[in-house]
């Protein structure tokens, strides 16, 4: 019995096959291990048996579509919801063409759809992962008529109408068999009763590409809105300063570049001045003193209180830092991102906290240096926390998942470009959830360093990555 528990939700496959893409494992690849898995399934229903397709305009249509070149000797019905050239994809579309002269297809364009014929098997190929909102018509009767059949179905990827994700449905496929492409999804699970038995068919998508970082994890915790009001698009509290001025300056800029709509530097009031004239987008509050003390976590406090993520730790220099750091996030904060002296692995249970050391820091904070990614998810689940472990190879869990990070290049060995990591964590943690912000902050850091190694070659500055920021998010967001 496999694991029915390792699943998959649609947004997080839409990422991996987004990463997949940019990683050189195309989705025509991807569509044709799925249409070929899914014909393998049905040859086991028996031969020479009659077969109709009700196909979908979007992917899960063109998995149907390739399954019809597997079955050679069938004999196959086409039912398209809609015009062929309202097919969605390019790679739905090219496989369409390669079956016109395979099989007989008929374009539905209203409601007043008849079955003139009996079929052994009905493939409900009309929605999959991309379904959104109630059905609509011609969809909604089609799953009427298939329900009324005597024919066997086969629903591919998800009966059309099931909410993959939530298992909830209005109208929906009563599938005797779904044949699920790479892991289940959840609602499969938790809808037995109209996903009936479910078959998981493996895509081809080996487990280190699974986890590798890409613009897909950018897609999940990346967010903006057109209708936005100052401040929606995240505020930012940066707590550092003291030994270094630098540090937290980059990580402040690196949050805006990210964007995040409100950054605050809280450092110490004798280096506010200095910190203040590096730029002009610089909102800059000083703290007491010329250290961070304990005698400042009250006015910390109620800096937190106004901003929706605290980025602590950069440049501050103090190795008892730390003690400071565990009674702050005994106060308001709710989401923090901690980053050198500030990183604990004591954090209270009703803060979200994403910690991001290098192996020196992993070392202090754990005990030792993790062997494998694995040690790195199990110390993430110990303490309820997610772990940026930055290296050539970053690696990031939150005690469920890995994510691997490979962007980067050795041009950023150079001092600063940690800041800008935790500044770019602190303007995703804004809106997204703790690993996808990680993974996405990781892979734009690295690609930023990527960009600046193209245009510079290997002696560019943390100043210089964090001015790429904005271009490596948008090749991100612009690569589908
Ligand atoms: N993501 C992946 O890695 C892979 C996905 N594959 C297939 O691709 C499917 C997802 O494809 P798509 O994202 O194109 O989405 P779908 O093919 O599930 O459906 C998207 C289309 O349905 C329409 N639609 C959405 N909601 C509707 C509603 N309530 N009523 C009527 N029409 C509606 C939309 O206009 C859109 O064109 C998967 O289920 C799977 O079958 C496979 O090719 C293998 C790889
Ligand atoms: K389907």
């Amino acid at each position: 019995m496999e694991d029915m528990t390792y699943t998959i939700k649609s947004s997080e496959m839409s990422a991996i096959d987004t990463n997949c893409e940019y990683h050189g494992l195309s989705r025509l690849q991807l569509m044709e291990n799925a249409g070929r898995g899914l014909a393998e399934e049905i040859r086991k229903f028996g031969k020479d048996k009659k077969i109709l397709i009700f196909s979908g305009l979007g992917n899960n249509g063109g998995d149907a579509f390739v399954a019809v070149r597997h079955l050679r000797g069938f004999d196959i019905t086409v039912f398209l919801l809609g015009k062929e050239s309202e097919i969605k994809t390019d790679i739905a579309k090219r496989n369409f063409q390669l079956i016109k002269k395979v099989c007989r297809i008929k374009e539905i364009r209203n409601p007043d759809i008849e079955l003139d014929d009996e079929f052994d098997i009905i493939v409900d190929a009309m929605l999959g992962t991309g379904v959104k909102g109630r059905l609509r018509e011609p969809y909604s009767t089609a799953v009427e008529l298939i329900n009324s059949s005597d024919s066997f179905v086969v629903a591919v990827d998800v009966p059309t109408g099931l909410n993959p994700d939530t298992g909830e449905y209005d109208i929906c496929v009563i599938a005797d068999v779904t044949i699920t492409f790479h892991k289940y999804k959840p609602g499969l699970l938790k809808a037995s009763n109209v996903a009936g038995k479910v078959i998981l068919k493996d895509i081809g998508i080996p487990e280190y590409l699974e986890k590798l970082a890409g613009p897909g994890d950018v897609h999940l915790a990346y967010k903006r809105r057109d209708d936005a009001h100052k401040g929606e698009h995240g505020r930012v509290l940066i707590v550092g300063g003291g030994e270094y001025t630098g540090a937290p300056a980059l990580a402040a800029l690196a949050a805006l570049h990210s964007g995040a709509d409100i950054v605050t530097l809280a450092v110490p009031e004798s280096i506010k001045d200095i910190v203040a004239g590096f730029s002009p987008n610089l909102i800059v509050r000083g703290l007491k003193g010329s250290r961070i003390s304990e005698s400042n976590i009250q006015e910390i406090d109620e800096l937190i209180k106004k901003h929706d993520v605290l980025v602590m730790g950069m440049g501050i220099g103090d190795k008892d830092f730390v003690e400071i750091s565990e009674e702050i996030l005994k106060g308001s904060v709710r989401r923090a991102v901690l980053d050198a002296e500030a990183i604990t692995k004591d954090v209270p249970e009703n803060v979200k906290c994403i910690i991001t050391p290098h192996f020196g820091e992993f070392k202090r904070v754990f005990g030792r240096t993790p062997e494998n990614e694995d040690e790195v998810k199990s110390f993430a689940k110990k303490h309820g926390i997610t772990i940026l472990l930055k290296s050539k190879k970053d690696i990031i869990s939150d005690g469920e998942k890995i994510r691997v990070n490979e962007s980067g290049n050795s041009g950023m060995t150079v001092g600063g470009t940690g800041d800008v990591l935790a500044g770019i964590v602190g303007a995703l943690f804004c809106h997204a959830d703790p690993l996808w912000s990680a993974s996405a902050s990781a892979f734009i850091n690295g690609l930023a360093g990527d960009i600046c190694f193209e245009e510079f070659g290997y002696n560019y500055t943390a100043l210089d990555m964090l001015r790429k920021i904005p271009l490596a998010i948008k090749r991100s967001i612009e690569f589908l």
